[in-house]
């Protein structure tokens, strides 16, 4: 299987704050990789590094066989990312928010296809402004898929979705799975992580405090829970 997400020993700082410490991973296409840890841990850093928009002190990382920095342009045609409200303006349809996003890729998928499939088709004429929380997160997802991409970044996935929308798009997502895509995401609930991940990374304060699958998180603890156990990584709580 190739490697689709290779991380060398990244470090990254912001002035005396050591925000990414030596971080090495690696994800292998058609995996859903998890990187999880607590507000300030370093994942939205990290993601940031991998598609090129931060630079970093020192490390290497190739996606896709790129170098994000120098080869941005082009990963951003293969490449998804759903990106927070605050990038969007409010005064603008679902539609045309998704034909605008559609009209910046060669190779786009087909939008309403995408809509259908996250129970959003009735919106297409909604402002966005009109949308609930979670009909906006969901919208988020659309326009990262959009691009057709090969690798899509979900950052706090499902925050804000209620249960039915969480179930839905999970499972959405784990049929692009199947279809190849890869998935790199971060998500502060666990049950979601234990649905989705192949495999995970937890970081604290920048640094990596475990590697591996959900079931060699629970095995290499003390605790019977992976709820439990990533609580006895990150803050050593008794299970
Ligand atoms: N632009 C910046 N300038 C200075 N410090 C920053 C900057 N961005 C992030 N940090 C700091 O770097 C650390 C890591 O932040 P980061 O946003 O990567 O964490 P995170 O794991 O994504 O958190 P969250 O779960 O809250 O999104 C934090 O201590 C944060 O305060």
């Amino acid at each position: 299987m190739d490697t689709i997400i290779n991380v060398e020993n990244l470090t990254k700082y912001y002035g005396p704050l050591k925000a990414v410490d030596d971080l090495s991973l690696s994800v292998k296409r058609g995996e859903v990789y998890g990187l999880l840890g607590a507000n300030g841990a370093g994942k939205s850093t990290t993601i940031e590094c991998v598609l090129g928009t931060r630079q970093y002190d020192s490390g290497k990382i190739t996606i896709l066989g790129m170098d994000p920095i120098k080869d941005r342009k082009r990963l951003f045609e293969h490449v998804g990312v759903q990106f927070q409200e605050s990038n969007y303006q409010e005064k603008i349809t679902v539609a045309e928010l998704c034909k605008v996003t559609q009209s910046l890729y060669k190779e786009a998928s087909d939008y309403n296809e995408l809509l259908e499939q996250f129970h959003l088709v009735d919106k297409k004429k909604s402002m966005i402004s009109e949308l609930s929380g979670g009909q906006k997160q969901r919208l988020f997802i659309v326009l990262a898929l959009i691009a057709n991409p090969e690798v899509v970044f979900l950052d706090e996935l499902t925050t804000g979705l209620d249960t039915r929308a969480r179930r839905d798009v999970w499972s959405c997502l784990t049929s692009m799975k199947e279809n190849g895509l890869t998935i790199f995401l971060t998500s502060h609930y666990m049950d979601e992580v234990e649905a989705l991940c192949d495999n995970l990374t937890i970081l604290n304060n920048g640094k990596t405090i475990f590697q591996g699958t959900v079931e060699e998180a629970i095995r290499q603890s003390p605790c019977e829970r992976f709820e439990d156990a990533y609580l006895w990584y990150t803050e050593k709580e008794v299970c």
